[in-house]
């Protein structure tokens, strides 16, 4: 399936110079999202995942949807602030600004392997900021799986040591 063609290009979004990758566009058919999520699914269940961990918001979109597929738990990674219980948090860096996030502390348990899950993967620093709150608290990052890379940020780079899943390139 061509997922490309149902994601929605968007000029100067939300900055000047931004080409917003935009997937309610893909999301709106719901056999392509369906098709989207399965392959992502089928990576983290290849990967052996006990639990799958996405940041908020556009990786709850695609990180519960691949937990409720494969029967396994999903862990919200939220905007510091957003969750009610104690937490660790880190810093980080994206595309178009930078912000922390926040992990329960109790929500992996050491050991357990972990696929983390977004829609798209830019510079890399959410993804960076999730790895290291998963690792912090004894996870195993058994894989990433993203829509979307954008290729030309390099957002791999520094990411070597995991096995990385994308199902499209920009
Ligand atoms: O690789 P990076 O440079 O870190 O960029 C990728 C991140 O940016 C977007 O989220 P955003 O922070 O805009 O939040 P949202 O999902 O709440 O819209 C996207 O959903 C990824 O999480
Ligand atoms: N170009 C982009 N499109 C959509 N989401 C993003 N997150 C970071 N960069 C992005």
């Amino acid at each position: 399936m061509d997922f490309k063609e149902h994601i929605t290009v968007v000029e100067d979004y939300p900055k000047p110079g931004i080409r917003f990758k935009d997937i309610t566009t893909l999301m709106q058919e719901g056999k392509v999202y369906k098709q989207a999520i399965n392959e992502m699914a089928e990576f983290a269940r290849k990967q052996n995942a006990d639990v799958i961990v996405g940041p908020e918001a556009r990786g709850f979109v695609v990180g519960c949807p691949i937990a409720y597929e494969l029967e396994k738990g999903f862990v919200p990674v939220r905007k510091k602030g957003k969750l009610p219980r104690e937490t660790i948090d880190a810093d980080y860096g994206l595309e178009y600004g930078s912000d922390s996030l926040s992990i329960h502390k109790d929500a992996i348990k050491p050991g357990q392997r972990v696929i983390i899950t977004d829609d798209l993967l830019a510079t890399g620093g959410t993804v960076k900021a999730t790895v290291k709150l998963v690792e912090e608290l004894g996870g195993i990052v058994a894989g990433l799986a993203f829509m979307i890379e954008l290729t030309y940020l390099e957002g791999r780079s520094g990411l070597d040591q995991y096995e990385l899943f994308s199902l499209v390139d920009f």
